[in-house]
């Protein structure tokens, strides 16, 4: 599906980062990074294997914490930042992470209840289910509501996991590999879940991934990691339009074999 016209805001930034750099031991993993993420954008992150970028999601969440450099989330200096705040800051945000796994003795309902139960305690049983319902019908889903994990396949229980984050109507998501372990036309479908999420709640997105045809479809702009820095920033044609020995084997191994 073609990605539709996204409304970002330039002057909005929901995510800076400046300076950032982390090390473990004696390797220098992020070598003072700078990041913006705009309001409303998907953003992806691209970078071989090893290069930092699930690091960069911890430093974001706070589940990290910086050497040097400050990273901004929603106004929040989380390089500063009380546990509470952090907490109440975590519930703004929603994680898609590779291995997010649902709850495998609950039904798809149960499990989409649960955030809902646990972070918004005033709902009443007609909310829950109106919630369950709606964010389920977003990922397209609905049939779904009565089955257990096991009865569904590796892109749906993904979609679920999805759905189970988009409950809360965080304002930033984080997909980490959003696309990994599906097969191509699974990954598509994902892709497009992605893009219609952002149109639909209104989303700023980080979205992690060495797959390239993940970010050329749910891109607005991609930063490319490489050598601790972002040294690529802008969108798809942009940052692989260069001869870069470091850049250019990753777009001929992804597009032409
Ligand atoms: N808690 C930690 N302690 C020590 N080293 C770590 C820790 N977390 C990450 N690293 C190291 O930092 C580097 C970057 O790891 P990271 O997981 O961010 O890579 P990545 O870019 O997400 O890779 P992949 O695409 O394979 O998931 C790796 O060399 C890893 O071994």
């Amino acid at each position: 599906m073609e990605k539709q016209k996204a409304h970002i805001d330039k002057n909005n930034t929901v995510i800076k980062i400046r300076g950032v750099e982390k090390s473990f031991a004696d390797y220098d993993v992020l070598r003072g990074i700078d990041l913006d993420l705009y309001q409303g954008e998907n953003l992806v992150v691209l970078g071989r294997s090893g290069t930092g970028k699930s690091v960069l999601i911890k430093l974001i969440s706070g589940l990290l914490t910086t050497d040097a450099g400050t990273i901004e989330v929603l106004g929040n200096d989380v390089t500063h930042i009380s546990q509470r705040a952090l907490e109440d800051l975590r519930i703004r945000i929603g994680f898609s992470f590779q291995n997010s796994a649902l709850y495998d003795s609950m039904t798809v309902r149960k499990n989409l209840e649960f955030p809902l139960v646990r972070n918004r305690k005033s709902l009443t049983r007609a909310e829950i289910n109106k919630n369950v319902e709606e964010v389920l019908e977003a990922v397209g889903l609905s049939q779904t509501i009565n089955q257990m994990p096991s009865e569904l396949s590796g892109g749906q229980r993904k979609r679920i996991g999805i759905a189970r984050t988009l409950i809360l109507n965080p304002e930033i998501m984080l997909y980490d590999e959003p696309t990994a372990g599906l097969d191509p036309i699974t990954c598509i479908e994902i892709n497009d879940l992605i893009n219609e999420v952002q149109q639909r709640y209104h989303t700023s997105s980080i979205i992690i991934t060495h797959d390239l045809t993940c970010a050329k479809m749910t891109g607005d702009r991609i930063a490319m990691l490489l050598d601790g820095q972002f040294q690529r920033v802008g969108t798809f044609d942009e940052v692989f339009a260069t001869t870069d020995p470091r850049v250019k084997p990753f777009y001929d191994y992804n597009f032409i074999q």
